[in-house]
């Protein structure tokens, strides 16, 4: 079974040729100023074109992602217009409505985070489903996080058990080289995201740990 996979937290050129080498699927990067992978749009325009351009001169098929999270018009503007990436990820409180708005407004692809505790949120994301590329499930995230994801906190993976979607969805939170076949398992994920399991620090990505995640992939 191929397992794609999405490296997160970008901020740097080496971590995302490594990735594009190991054949990620996707690469995320971060707009969230209280983040460690905290990118500016001129900075993570500048990434996004870098990893572009390396996909195509490796004849890979990575995508570029912008993580946003409550993200107002005028930021996604500057988004669709200055910066471009393949997709953009939508990690805080969108509604339905305005995911849609978003989908219309941008013309770009979306994937919409939920966040998890339950089955009960796990099934919460059927409105979702016609207007997102790809729902993206992540733990909730712990009462005095500062940060709606990125922190490592995983939720009980066989919560996704069977879940109807419509799409191929992305199994995310508290993933690392040595579960993520669990996870695989477990979830039955066809995609898998990962940040902070592949870092030494919050914000610093380890070649070896991108490597050894991307490689634990391919082996399912
Ligand atoms: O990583 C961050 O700093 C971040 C900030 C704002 C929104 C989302 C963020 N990260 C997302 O969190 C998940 C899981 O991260 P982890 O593997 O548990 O560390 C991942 O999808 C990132 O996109």
């Amino acid at each position: 079974m191929t397992i794609l996979a999405k490296i997160c937290g970008i901020t740097d050129d080496v971590s995302a040729r490594i990735a594009i080498d190991d054949s990620a699927g996707m690469l995320g990067f971060i707009s969230f100023p209280k983040s460690p992978r905290h990118l500016d749009l001129e900075r993570m325009a500048q990434l996004i074109a870098n990893a572009t351009s390396y996909t195509a001169h490796m004849n890979k098929k990575t995508q570029c992602v912008s993580v946003v999270v409550d993200p107002d018009d005028a930021l996604l503007e500057t988004i669709a217009q200055n910066v471009r990436p393949d997709l953009i990820q939508l990690h805080g409180h969108e509604s339905p409505e305005r995911v849609r708005h978003i989908r219309a407004r941008f013309g770009i692809p979306l994937i919409k985070a939920i966040s998890v505790e339950s089955r009960a949120d796990v099934l919460a994301a059927a409105p979702y489903e016609e207007v997102v590329e790809h729902l993206l499930f992540d733990a909730k995230p712990p009462k005095d996080a500062t940060l709606p994801g990125g922190v490592g906190a995983r939720f009980d993976w066989t919560l996704m058990e069977g879940y109807p979607s419509l799409r191929p969805w992305l199994l995310a939170g508290g993933l690392n080289p040595w579960n993520v076949a669990e996870a695989v398992s477990q979830s039955k994920a066809k995609m898998v995201d990962v940040s902070s399991g592949v870092e030494r620090a919050p914000g610093l990505k380890d070649a070896a740990l991108i490597s050894q995640f991307l490689k634990a992939v391919k082996g399912l």
